[in-house]
């Protein structure tokens, strides 16, 4: 997939183009269905581009905290739409400046030079200054420039329109059950392996530290059943895992950290690129009563993961 950066106009093309346009943040389960109509209607010869945003455009313009952080990191988005086949991605820098864009000025100047045969988006879509034009608006500017505009009902769950915001919350909330039938996957978050305090190791539940997670949402502090996949050169293994996700206020912890331990793994992994996948919370983190009762609480949430899985239960 080719990635182009845009600052301010995109390059000139001249293949002939479907473009979705949006965020895609997650690529969740309602704008898999527009990835899906988009292949669908592809003919010989034509491309699938997306229009992507930098930044959530309420994040820029609002500062609202809500849309800072996001379900996928930037390359994990890439991979997500490369795998659905989609050969361009603009990546465009979504500022105050470009919020400022007529809805005009992005069909004619932003779109006008894509060569575009389609335009798939939701029945919600809203674009421009203000977010000035609904699909009807799109659809009018569009007829002007030859592009026709297909706009797909809303992917909803329990009758509510599935969302990258929504889905969001759930991860705050810890819900990881919702998360992953609204996505289609688990939340997961992939980022490095480094050197935590090495207590994890003398309480007898060694785990690996992650960091470069900034760009993700944080989950619900406490405790998950999850998946590792550790990558290696030219493949990756899977190893269930309970996950750590907080402040860690048992041994005086401040800063918001993501830790797991391993079901029947020993090694280094120090260096290496893992991702974890939250599958299911098991309990809130709690501020216990000295080392003891941590370790006492760790084994308890072992035995209680190892009898989900129907795991062999080896205590010394
Ligand atoms: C299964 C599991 C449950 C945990 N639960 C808590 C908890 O409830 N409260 C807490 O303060 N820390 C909790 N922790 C984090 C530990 O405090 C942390 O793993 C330990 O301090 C080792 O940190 P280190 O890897 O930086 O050496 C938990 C860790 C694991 C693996
Ligand atoms: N549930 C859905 N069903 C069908 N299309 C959707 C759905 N959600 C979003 N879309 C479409 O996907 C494209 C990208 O939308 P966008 O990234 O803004 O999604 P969103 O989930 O509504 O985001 P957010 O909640 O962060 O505002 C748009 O065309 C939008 O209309």
């Amino acid at each position: 997939m080719e990635t182009i950066e845009v600052t301010a106009l995109p390059p000139a093309s001249t293949k002939p183009t479907t473009l979705l346009i949006g965020k895609f943040d997650g690529l969740h389960l309602g704008h898999q269905q527009l990835l899906n109509e988009a292949n669908t209607l592809r003919e010989s010869g034509e491309e699938i581009a997306v229009f992507g945003f930098s930044d959530h455009p309420l994040w820029v313009l609002k500062e609202d905290s809500k849309y800072e952080k996001s379900l996928s990191s930037y390359q994990d988005k890439l991979h997500l739409l490369e795998h659905a086949s989609v050969d361009r991605y603009y990546h465009i820098y979504f500022t105050k400046e470009y919020a400022q864009i007529t809805p005009e000025q992005f069909v004619r100047e932003q779109l006008g030079q894509l060569n575009l045969t389609r335009v798939i988006v939701g029945e919600g879509f809203q674009f421009g200054k203000g977010r000035n034009a609904d699909v009807r608006g799109l659809a009018n500017l569009c007829k002007e420039q030859g592009i026709s505009v297909i706009t797909l009902p809303h992917v909803t769950f329990d009758n509510e329109k599935i969302s990258s915001t929504e889905i969001r919350n759930n991860v705050a909330k810890g819900r990881m059950e919702s998360v992953q039938a609204l996505l289609g996957r688990p939340f997961e978050t992939t980022g490095v392996v480094v050197k935590g305090e090495a207590l994890g190791r003398q309480l007898g539940f060694p785990t690996l530290n992650l960091a470069e997670i900034e760009e993700y949402v944080e989950p619900n502090p406490g405790v998950y059943l999850g998946v590792v996949e550790v990558h290696y050169e030219k493949s990756s293994a899977h190893y269930f895992s309970l996950i750590s996700a907080g402040y860690r206020p048992t041994v005086n912890g401040e800063t918001y950290k993501v830790e797991a331990y391993l079901l029947d793994f020993s090694g280094d992994l120090y260096g290496r690129n893992i991702t974890v996948k939250y599958l299911r919370f098991m309990r809130g983190e709690e501020n216990f009563n000295g080392l003891d009762e941590l370790v006492e609480n760790m084994k308890e949430d072992e035995r209680n993961a190892r009898q989900i899985l129907g795991l062999d239960i080896n205590e010394e």
